[in-house]
């Protein structure tokens, strides 16, 4: 359960006073989520989410991710809009943590993609790549390429816990990416960097809105594509699910058609991305203290995602050519 920080009546009825959206009706944490503490309140005017941010995020990268968001719904993009209190601040302190409201979109996640919403994604993807041109903030995205060594270093010699091969496999993927990944010079712009399917609404088979921009940052383009194959296209036993990697892909490209480079860098982006996640699922889950209100997620899924990428030559692997 990501609810953090408990927020008491009297700090809640000071903070929404700062604010013109009525009354107070309900005000529930919410049990999905990893990075922060979320709040679903309704008031007499409409529904929020009331996000406190958490030690994970860093306090000056806030700006970006507002604005990020202001830039994006101002442009048509469905996703949470910041609201600004009575000062004009979207940003404000809440229980000695960073704080903002921001609008509740209609949508559920869907637990088993289909081709179709693959095809969706993909779709809005290069949509979001193609809106997102012209925000003028920068953000370099701390969980690339140079991030992944370090964090490798702090689960050593703890790995065996979750694998006993794991520390030599990680240290023997990493020497590849280092002299792949680091080398790949992409079309670059704002990514979302974690949009998974819990992070992507649909009402029925359309999709709704995208929300959790608290990883995005300025990376290649294609990179997000790979991070998107990796969490849409993997069926539960991990095998990579062709139909959906050509739904997705062609979809993407339609919008925003990909360039010949990042065709052929998609299986090394793919490995950089599950390397990604795996690394940071790994950290988490020796971190992460028994007993904790948060859902634990298992590294081995992106060992194996990674095992397979790691034998894809070219795109064909994914199921699709330009
Ligand atoms: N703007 C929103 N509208 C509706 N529901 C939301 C919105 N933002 C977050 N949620 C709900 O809160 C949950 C956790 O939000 P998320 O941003 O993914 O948290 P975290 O960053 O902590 O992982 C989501 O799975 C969703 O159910
Ligand atoms: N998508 C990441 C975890 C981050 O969770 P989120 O709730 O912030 O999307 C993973 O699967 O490792």
């Amino acid at each position: 359960m990501a609810v953090y920080t408990e927020v008491p009546d009297d700090e809640l009825a000071a903070f929404v006073k700062a604010y013109d959206i009525g009354e107070v009706v309900s005000f529930k944490g919410i049990a999905e989520g990893v990075e922060n503490s979320n709040y679903l309140l309704a008031t007499t005017k409409a529904r929020f989410i009331l996000t406190l941010y958490e030690k994970r995020v860093n306090r000056d990268d806030l700006p970006f991710f507002l604005g990020l968001l202001e830039h994006l719904s101002a442009k048509g993009l469905t996703c949470p809009q910041p609201v600004a209190g009575r000062d004009g601040e979207a940003l404000r302190m809440l229980c000695g943590r960073p704080a903002a409201l921001v609008t509740f979109l209609d949508g559920v996640s869907v637990r088993r993609p289909t081709a179709r919403h693959c095809a969706e994604l993909g779709r809005a993807l290069a949509e979001l790549h193609e809106t997102g041109k012209g925000f003028a903030l920068r953000r370099p995205n701390a969980l690339s390429v140079s991030g992944w060594r370090p964090m490798a270093e702090a689960a050593k010699g703890r790995s065996q816990a979750v694998s006993p091969e794991l520390d030599a496999i990680v240290a023997a993927e990493l020497d590849h990416l280092e002299a792949t990944f680091a080398r790949l010079d992409l079309p670059k712009g704002v990514i979302h960097a974690d949009l998974f399917p819990n992070n992507v609404f649909f009402l029925g088979d359309r999709l709704s809105g995208l929300i959790d921009f608290y990883f995005a940052c300025d990376d290649a383009f294609a990179y997000d594509v790979a991070i998107c194959l990796n969490a849409w296209c993997f069926e539960p036993d991990q095998s990579f699910n062709v139909t959906k990697g050509r739904a997705l892909l062609s979809a993407y490209h339609a919008t925003r058609p990909l360039e010949p480079d990042e065709v052929a860098a998609l299986p090394t982006l793919a490995r950089g991305a599950a390397i990604r996640f795996l690394l940071t699922r790994l950290v988490d889950w020796l971190d992460t203290p028994a007993g904790a209100l948060v859902k634990k997620l298992d590294p081995l899924e992106y060992l194996k995602k990674l095992r397979f990428h790691q034998q894809a030559n070219d795109a064909t692997a994914f199921g699709w050519r330009p």
